[in-house]
């Protein structure tokens, strides 16, 4: 009997969400940082079997929004809970447990589908501590699970899959055994030129980033030509991230290049633009543009 079923990854930002997906897929498709808020819409990520298929959804961080991509952000994120087999929580277990988690799973209260609570980063505290944690979270929802791992060690990981087939159901393979992500290869590389940025720059400019890939052909001499825009917020910010002399945009240019040639097996000439859009995260048409907005709702 083939089973299959959708689970979304839900939680705080920066908890772990896409570095679990990575790690349960083996292969990279959502971008991951340390700046809180790095994914930005809904991720299908497929993870095929034997006898089942998982179709996951990575989902942006919930949080308080302060502009209008904030909200688009938290509303794909809600909206990702709706119609799944199970709902995995995920938090980061080495801190202290905020109003951040309580917010999420108040939200959650009387939800019929099933909530796994997934304790993550257990690599960065004792054992006592992530117990203690644990009940904590235990006493403030019914969890269907629980289960403690770190995504980043891959430490439970698989046996984080075993339970999951747990809440399949029989049903169809939706996607192709070979298809890991639903997300077009344009918005893949978009993808990697902003993690590079994010990578290499610090809080403020990073959460007003857009990127935008409009030209993406193999040339006659075989190489692939990508023609990107870096759209920031400010002028400040296009000062920033082209760097003194132009070193720091050189260096996300290098560093995305790598990426993408590995991405594609073939070699890559990478041109990067920065343009300034002000304040395009509170701008719905910019937001529709870059494709950040939900567009299940
Ligand atoms: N030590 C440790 N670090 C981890 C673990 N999982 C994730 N991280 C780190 O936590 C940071 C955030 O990881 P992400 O996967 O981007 O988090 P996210 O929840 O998808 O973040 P948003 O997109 O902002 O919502 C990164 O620096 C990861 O390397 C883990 O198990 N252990």
């Amino acid at each position: 009997m083939f089973k299959s079923g959708f689970i979304s990854i839900i939680g705080r930002p920066n908890v772990g969400k896409s570095t679990l997906l990575n790690k349960l897929l083996g292969q990279k498709v959502a971008i991951t940082s340390d700046k809180a808020q790095t994914t930005r819409t809904k991720i299908h990520g497929v993870l095929t079997g034997n006898e089942y298929q998982i179709v996951f959804i990575d989902t942006p961080g919930i949080h308080k929004p302060k502009h209008k991509l904030g909200e688009a952000m938290v509303k794909a994120a809600r909206s990702s809970t709706i119609d799944v087999d199970a709902i995995i929580f995920i938090t980061d277990i080495s801190e202290p447990i905020g109003r951040g988690d309580s917010f999420i799973l108040e939200g959650l209260q009387n939800r019929e589908t099933p909530v796994i609570l997934v304790a993550n980063k257990i690599d960065k505290i004792s054992e006592d501590l992530a117990k203690a944690r644990i009940e904590e979270l235990r006493s403030m929802y019914k969890f269907s699970d629980i289960i403690a791992i770190s995504a980043l060690e891959g430490v439970n990981t698989t046996g984080l899959v075993t339970l999951l087939n747990d809440y399949l159901q029989e049903g169809p393979q939706y996607y192709p055994a070979g298809m890991i992500t639903d997300q077009p290869e344009r918005v893949l590389l978009q993808e990697m030129i902003r993690e590079k940025i994010l990578q290499l720059t610090r809080e403020e400019v990073p959460h007003g980033v857009a990127v935008e890939v409009f030209q993406m052909e193999v040339g006659k001499n075989g190489i692939l030509d990508v023609s990107a825009n870096i759209y920031v917020e400010r002028d400040s910010h296009k000062g920033i991230i082209i760097g003194k002399q132009g070193k720091l945009l050189k260096e996300i240019g290098k560093r995305a290049r790598i990426e993408i040639e590995d991405f594609f097996n073939n070699k890559v000439f990478l041109q990067v633009w920065v343009k300034v859009k002000k304040n395009w995260r509170d701008l719905p048409g910019a937001i529709n543009e870059f494709g950040l907005n939900d567009k299940d709702q």
